[in-house]
């Protein structure tokens, strides 16, 4: 097991936000975490990253390797969102600054983190951009965002993740943004990366279709609370849940 949430409570103001959410991600698999707007899938990812917005409350336990990361100091947490977990949007460019050059952009939390040189950072920048099948890796290096197609920009969003060699990755979207022809290219990323780098990867999208390609576990999320879990093949092709059923009866 690598991450494990039990009990997760978020309330923020006197609203609830997630309900006592109970969640296990393992090496090596893509658990997907379905549900309609608004049931709490990006505030789950947030929780885990420690990045709740302002005045937000939360109990229960978030473990990675022993850790409680939810009793984490500041300081410690920042270390662990470096290292040990990273998070993939639906917008690359939320991710990625558009002042700088993509090789900054790899490299800048690499060197502190993992304690790279700068010719061994680049070296490793390079060796990403040609893991997420980045064409021509040492021009791309130079280059800045905005001059790559949407596709490209969420594959260099996905090298920038990976740059400092996380355990977990937390995709929320990531194709929902795109054109449908290159979606399929990320899902296959993301997938072949959790294969060779054996991530434990928490995939967030409302789209089933997108989550029966990939996921090898699915949860789904109703008002704050996880209401059905297992194998994605049970969860998807005979559910138990009415409010599983309803969202694939929804499907086109
Ligand atoms: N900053 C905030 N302050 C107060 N409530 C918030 C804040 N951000 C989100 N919420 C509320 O938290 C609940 C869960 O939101 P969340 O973004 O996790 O849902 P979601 O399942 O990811 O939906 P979507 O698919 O639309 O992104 C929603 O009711 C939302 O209105």
């Amino acid at each position: 097991m690598t991450l494990t949430i039990t009990g997760l409570r978020v309330a923020i103001r006197d609203t609830q936000i997630l309900s006592g959410i109970e969640l296990a991600l393992h090496k090596g698999q893509v658990h997907g975490l379905a549900g309609e707007s608004g049931s709490g899938k990006t505030m789950t990812g947030f929780a885990v990253l420690g990045l709740l917005p302002h005045g937000a409350r939360a109990s229960g336990r978030i473990e990675l390797a022993g850790r409680d990361l939810l009793g984490l100091p500041d300081k410690e947490l920042n270390r662990v969102r470096g290292n040990d977990i990273a998070m993939v949007f639906q917008d690359p460019s939320t991710s990625l600054h558009p002042m700088l050059t993509v090789g900054r952009q790899l490299t800048e939390h690499m060197r502190p983190h993992l304690g790279l040189g700068k010719a061994e950072a680049r070296e490793r920048a390079l060796e990403l951009l040609t893991k997420v099948r980045i064409p021509n890796p040492a021009e791309a290096y130079r280059r800045y965002p905005h001059q790559f197609s949407g596709g490209m920009r969420q594959r260099i969003a996905v090298a920038v993740a990976l740059a400092c060699d996380p355990q977990v990755l937390i995709a929320d979207e990531p194709t929902t943004a795109l054109d449908v022809t290159v979606q399929a290219g990320i899902l296959r990323l993301l997938r072949g990366l959790c294969d060779e780098l054996g991530l434990a990867v928490l995939l967030i999208t409302h789209d089933l279709g997108v989550m029966s390609a990939i996921a090898d576990e699915v949860s789904v999320l109703r008002d704050g609370l996880v209401v059905e879990s297992g194998a994605r093949k049970s969860v998807l092709r005979t559910p138990t849940h009415p409010y599983t059923r309803s969202l694939l009866e929804d499907l086109p």
